[in-house]
């Protein structure tokens, strides 16, 4: 970050919720005072940030609900500059993620987040609901993947628990859990989903794409979703930007030196002991929840008391 525009956001964003003179700016960047007026105008008439603009020309940085490259790297302390991009609208990030793959040749991890998807999914192709800036919706690219299924499925199950942490620090009074494989809830709501899908490239290569959808704000939810889905808090102004930093943070450390947290996905896990309804393929079987395997293979105990593990499934009944 070096751009003046970019050292006055800087400054700004470090400075967030308190006023900050023209003189303070001057300081800290060495432009003239109209210079700073002219480019934080700009930044609030033309690029959407908040700014409030006293008459004597102090400045105040409020809390944005776009996503902003500039202050998702500032949040991120500047970890993946070049390989972060953010949009208002896309269809869908899971696919725009393919469209990058199959052009390019990529070598670190790249992120796309977008403040709305009109054409969002999750699995088994079912519409994942994305309205404008009430929710987090990105993927990330992960190239030269050497495709691996328990491989995968393990790291499915880190980033459900990296989100999950992420979420609890940012609302401490809420009592998340997991659904086997990747999905968060709250009550007995779906608040987030993770989808991994690979994308094999004509050289030979695969990018492993992980998209994440978190319902943050969201307050109405289209008919069919309604007792299924919610959002996190319909109340709170949350800095997405910053919670989506820490989250991006948390993965890329992580993709870097990879650790497990079976324990932590199983402490929160939602099912275990539970009797469930497990769907696989297209017949659905009644079992009660055993355990999670160290490969995050789910292992079941059937009605005649028959062990059994499965690495997918899909869970579509709980018995409290
Ligand atoms: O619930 C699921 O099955 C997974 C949902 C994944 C949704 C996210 S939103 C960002 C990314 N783009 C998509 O189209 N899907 C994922």
């Amino acid at each position: 970050m070096n751009s003046t525009k970019q050292l006055i956001i800087k400054y700004l964003l470090s400075h967030c919720d308190e006023w900050v003179s023209e003189k303070d700016l001057f300081f800290e960047t060495h432009l003239d005072y109209e210079e700073i007026f002219q480019i934080i105008n700009n930044l609030k008439e033309n690029e959407g940030y908040k700014i409030i603009v006293r008459k004597d020309r102090y400045y105040k940085f409020l809390n944005n609900y776009s996503l902003k490259t500039d202050i998702i790297n500032f949040y991120s302390q500047y970890k993946f500059s070049n390989n972060l991009l953010v949009f208002k609208k896309v269809d869908s990030t899971q696919k725009l993620a393919k469209r990058i793959s199959q052009k390019n040749t990529l070598k670190e991890p790249s992120i796309i987040v977008t403040d709305e998807q009109t054409k969002g999914y999750g699995r088994h192709g079912r519409h994942f609901y994305s309205p404008s800036v009430t929710g987090l919706y990105f993927s990330i690219i992960f190239p030269n993947w050497s495709n691996n299924l328990s491989k995968n499925e393990l790291l499915t199950i880190d980033i459900a628990v990296i989100v999950i942490k992420v979420l609890e620090r940012f609302f401490p009074d809420e009592d998340f859990k997991l659904k086997w494989v990747n999905d968060i809830y709250l009550k007995n709501f779906k608040v987030a989903g993770i989808i991994t899908d690979i994308f094999s490239k004509t050289d030979g290569s695969n990018n492993l794409i992980v998209g994440i959808g978190i319902n943050l704000t969201t307050k109405k939810f289209p008919k069919y979703l309604v007792h299924k889905a919610t959002g996190i808090n319909g109340q709170i102004n949350i800095n997405r930007n910053k919670l989506l930093a820490q989250i991006l943070q948390e993965i890329i450390d992580h993709h870097r030196s990879p650790k497990h947290f079976l324990n932590d996905y199983r402490k929160r896990s939602m099912i275990l002991g539970k009797k469930i309804t497990i769907q696989l393929g297209n017949s659905v079987m009644k079992c009660t929840a055993q355990r999670i395997e160290e490969n995050g293979y789910l292992t079941v105990k059937d009605r005649f008391g028959n062990l059994k593990t499965y690495s997918a499934g899909e869970i579509v009944r709980i018995k409290w």
